[in-house]
């Protein structure tokens, strides 16, 4: 055996989120597919563990008479996050949020979203703090969807939430991730995970999300609307992994100039 055979890779934490771990740090919702068929197949091909539901749009068993997404996402293999997609007060994402505590039989987990209209998408961000403030008090654990300002994102932390979410760019825009430099300062500011949620577009961006140093991506239209949603799936899953080991292994410095890769007088071993 080589000596570099010998090396071993130090092994990464897993992703801990309200006290559970997940070994995939990518997250999915399962909007906007063809069929349940095609939800399911990219959800299994994600590797993802947390599987995010709009509560107000997908049948998890208000229509008992309706297909249910919970029979090609079983609740028993994966965790399933209610979010409060289309709730544009406090108020109706506080209700939301109940209405999927009953459904879930007791689930406390859930992705915060109170918007702030329909032509961004962009998050409420007083609205959010207040159904924040209200769910966390009546014993919800709060993923939290938020706009990129560091502030803010510390604030919601010191309140309870148990991961924060900035979006990388608005929802189903796929523009990737805007603001790298205010990314950053939420994750260095941050101790519970940071998830970037929304604008995805493709492989890369949710490679530089890792690269960042966040602890997961969560993602919906970049793989539902892809040309091949089972390959972007996969291809989604490779970049997530790449990403955070690329992070861990640490970038090499950005130059101004040009350094030769091999030096004349470099060392031979
Ligand atoms: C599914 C979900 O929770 C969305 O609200 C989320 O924000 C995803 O955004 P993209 O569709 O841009 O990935």
């Amino acid at each position: 055996m080589t000596e570099t055979a010998q090396i071993q890779l130090p092994e990464d934490k897993p992703l801990d989120i309200a006290g559970r771990t997940y070994q995939s740090r990518l997250l999915v919702g399962t909007g906007q597919y063809h069929d349940l068929m095609e939800t399911g197949h990219a959800i299994e091909t994600s590797g993802a563990e947390i599987v995010t539901v709009a509560v107000r749009r997908t049948n998890i068993g208000q229509n008992p008479d309706e297909p249910n997404l919970l029979d090609v996402v079983n609740p028993d293999t994966y965790t399933i996050l209610p979010n409060t997609a289309g709730c544009y007060t406090a108020k109706d994402a506080v209700r939301t949020c109940k209405l999927a505590r009953e459904l879930l039989d007791g689930h406390d987990l859930v992705k915060l979203e109170v918007l702030g209209d329909q032509k961004t998408l962009y998050p409420n961000m007083p609205e959010t703090l207040v159904a924040a403030e209200e769910l966390i008090k009546d014993g919800f654990k709060v993923m939290v969807y938020c706009s990129d300002d560091p502030l803010l994102a510390l604030r919601l932390e010191e309140m309870g939430c148990v991961a924060v979410m900035p979006l990388g760019a608005p929802i189903g825009s796929g523009l990737g991730i805007q603001n790298r430099y205010n990314i950053r300062l939420i994750v260095e500011n941050a101790s519970v995970p940071v998830l970037v949620d929304a604008g995805v577009g493709t492989a890369s961006d949710a490679a530089i999300a890792m690269e960042l140093g966040c602890d997961g991506v969560l993602m919906n239209t970049a793989i539902a609307k892809a040309r091949d949603p089972i390959k972007m799936a996969h291809a989604m899953r490779l970049a997530i992994e790449a990403g955070r080991e690329a992070y861990l292994a640490g970038r090499m410095p950005k130059k101004l100039y040009a350094s030769a890769s091999s030096p004349i007088d470099g060392t031979f071993f």
